[in-house]
């Protein structure tokens, strides 16, 4: 049965800060619900699933639209946990537009819907699905503690015989300066590396 309906907890169109496509125009789609539960989310309004948030599909892809009229130039979906809940239609629907769709995922659940560009970002209390780190086009660890960094180099082992590896980003914890040191300093030292910075947080944007 199509589910026509998804948790939505906000959308708007700003620059994507993060990863390969920082900088760029894009228009977010943040859905409600996750149970992945990182301590230092800065999402955590994201994880409740309120019986107020469910939007029709026809609704986001008329925002979206709206949004790839005043320059958008692709769709991010993120969460929240957004394969928590079936993106086959919602991406069937955006296709419409024909916007490049991308995923930002922890990638603790299948693979659905169809996109242009998967952001990984792994969890090492919760790791991913294999299938999801063949199929991702970046992997973005995020760095609180010296652990992270050896989690980081334990993807570099996986993906490195992948025919097409993923890009790969060590993005700090926000306000975590022990974090930007440790990044900072793997960074210089594994060049198949990149940092990633939050810089919509830097410029105090969505
Ligand atoms: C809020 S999550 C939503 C998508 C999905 N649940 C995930 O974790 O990839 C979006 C991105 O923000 C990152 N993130 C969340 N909290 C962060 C923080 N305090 N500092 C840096 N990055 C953070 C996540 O790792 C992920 O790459
Ligand atoms: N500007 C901006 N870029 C982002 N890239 C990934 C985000 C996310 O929360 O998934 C995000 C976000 O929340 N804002
Ligand atoms: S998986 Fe993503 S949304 Fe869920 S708690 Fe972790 S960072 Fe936040
Ligand atoms: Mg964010």
């Amino acid at each position: 049965m199509n589910k026509l309906i998804l948790p939505i907890v906000e959308t708007f169109h700003s620059l994507q800060g993060e990863g390969a496509h920082t900088g760029r125009s894009a228009f977010f789609i943040r859905l409600a619900g996750c149970s992945v539960a990182c301590s230092w989310c800065d999402t955590k309004y994201s994880w409740p699933i309120s019986t107020k948030s469910w939007r029709s599909l026809d609704n986001i892809v008329y925002e979206a639209i709206v949004a790839q009229q005043e320059g958008a130039a692709f769709i991010v979906i993120t969460g929240g946990e957004p394969l928590h809940h079936s993106l086959k239609d919602l991406c069937h629907r955006l296709a419409y537009s024909k916007l490049p769709i991308h995923l930002e995922t922890s990638g603790v659940d299948p693979l659905t819907g169809k996109f242009d560009w998967i952001t990984l970002s792994p969890k090492r209390h919760k790791p991913p699905k294999l299938e999801i780190l063949r199929a991702c086009n970046e992997v973005k660890v995020i760095i609180h503690e010296t652990t992270d960094l050896l989690f980081a180099n334990s993807i570099t082992r996986l993906t490195n015989d992948f025919v097409s590896p993923p890009l790969l980003y060590l993005q700090p914890g926000w306000d975590n300066i022990g974090g930007y040191k440790l990044a900072v300093d793997f960074v210089r030292r594994n060049p198949n590396w990149h940092l990633s910075l939050q810089t919509h947080k830097w410029l105090g944007v969505r």
